[in-house]
């Protein structure tokens, strides 16, 4: 039977250290400051957004919710980007995904400044991640959870097999960057991928985010794997469930993630950690 990563625990844990780190920079005359930029009322966004200004609010984090009606034009989103990558008090960037069609997402993302980058999205910051550079650069705030974690409970990367299922820019991909940069052997797949099946059985790591309701069930995994189910379905009962079949999936791992309880608490967390570094890193003259 697995041990269950308590993402809840673990995300508290971190916030309270981030705490710590606002109140030293309060000492230095510095406020750490998020501004969220949400388009449209999609419920889940509303949720999410709200959930981050709680949280920076309680840290000690300046946050502004930043809000535009669904059928916004491109260029006032834009010029919202001018504003706060002008803006002295704003060390960190968020438009919240997704976005509605008429809006160029990838144009808004190359708009904000790669230091003020907290979803680690701008080509700068994605080049730096790829290329495995040294130094100080933001990375997208779910992926960098999952390695929190994964370091959390001593999981060994180093020549493991990962595979990471879903190849989506703001998970998939920089996870496997992730992952790769800690010298696992990875596989990025995707619902292209011929043999599913296959590629999730030889991992000994194994990271879900398709999207897909119990697209894993226990026999598409190898026993004793690290399952890291980073999926958030809502089913037409209300309840939250992920990508993998937890109930049987936990008979076969070592290690997975609950959902919800698991990757999500430590997406915000870390959203939190990586604002004060921005606010660190700017401040410290470190970029
Ligand atoms: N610009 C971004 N947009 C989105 C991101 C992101 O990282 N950057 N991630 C997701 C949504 N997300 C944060 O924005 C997020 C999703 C879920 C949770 C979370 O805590 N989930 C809870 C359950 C919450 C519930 O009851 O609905 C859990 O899993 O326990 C946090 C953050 C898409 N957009």
């Amino acid at each position: 039977m697995a041990t269950v990563i308590d993402g809840r625990k673990l995300a508290k844990e971190l916030n309270q250290q981030t705490k710590e780190r606002v109140a030293k920079l309060a000492s230095r005359g510095i406020q750490p400051g998020i501004v969220v930029i949400l388009v449209g009322e999609d419920p889940a966004s509303v949720i999410y957004t709200r959930n981050k200004q709680r949280k920076a609010e309680k840290l000690g984090i300046k946050s502004i919710l930043k809000k535009f009606p669904a059928d916004v034009d491109q260029v006032t989103v834009m010029a919202a980007v001018d504003q706060y990558n002008h803006d002295d008090t704003i060390d960190a960037i968020l438009v919240q995904e997704p976005l509605p069609d008429q809006l160029d997402g990838q144009a808004i993302t190359n708009a904000i400044r790669p230091d003020k980058d907290i979803d680690g999205l701008h080509p700068t910051n994605l080049g730096k991640l790829y290329a495995n550079q040294p130094g100080n650069y933001p990375v997208a705030c779910t992926p960098r959870g999952v390695m929190t974690m994964l370091h959390h409970h001593h999981v060994e990367l180093a020549g493991k097999n990962a595979t990471i299922v879903g190849r989506s820019i703001l998970v998939g991909k920089p996870m496997a960057a992730l992952l790769n940069n800690a010298n696992a052997t990875t596989t990025l797949a995707s619902r292209h991928t011929r043999d599913l099946a296959a590629a999730t059985r030889q991992a000994d790591i194994l990271v879900v985010a398709a999207g897909s309701p119990h697209l894993i069930k226990a026999e598409d995994v190898k026993p004793g794997a690290v399952v890291i189910d980073v999926g958030i379905n809502r089913l037409s009962s209300g309840k939250l469930t992920g990508d993998v079949d937890f109930e049987h999936v936990q008979d076969v791992a070592s290690l997975i993630t609950p959902v919800p309880g698991g990757v999500g608490p430590m997406t915000i967390a870390s959203l939190m950690q990586q604002t004060v570094d921005l606010a660190e890193w700017r401040h410290n003259g470190q970029k």
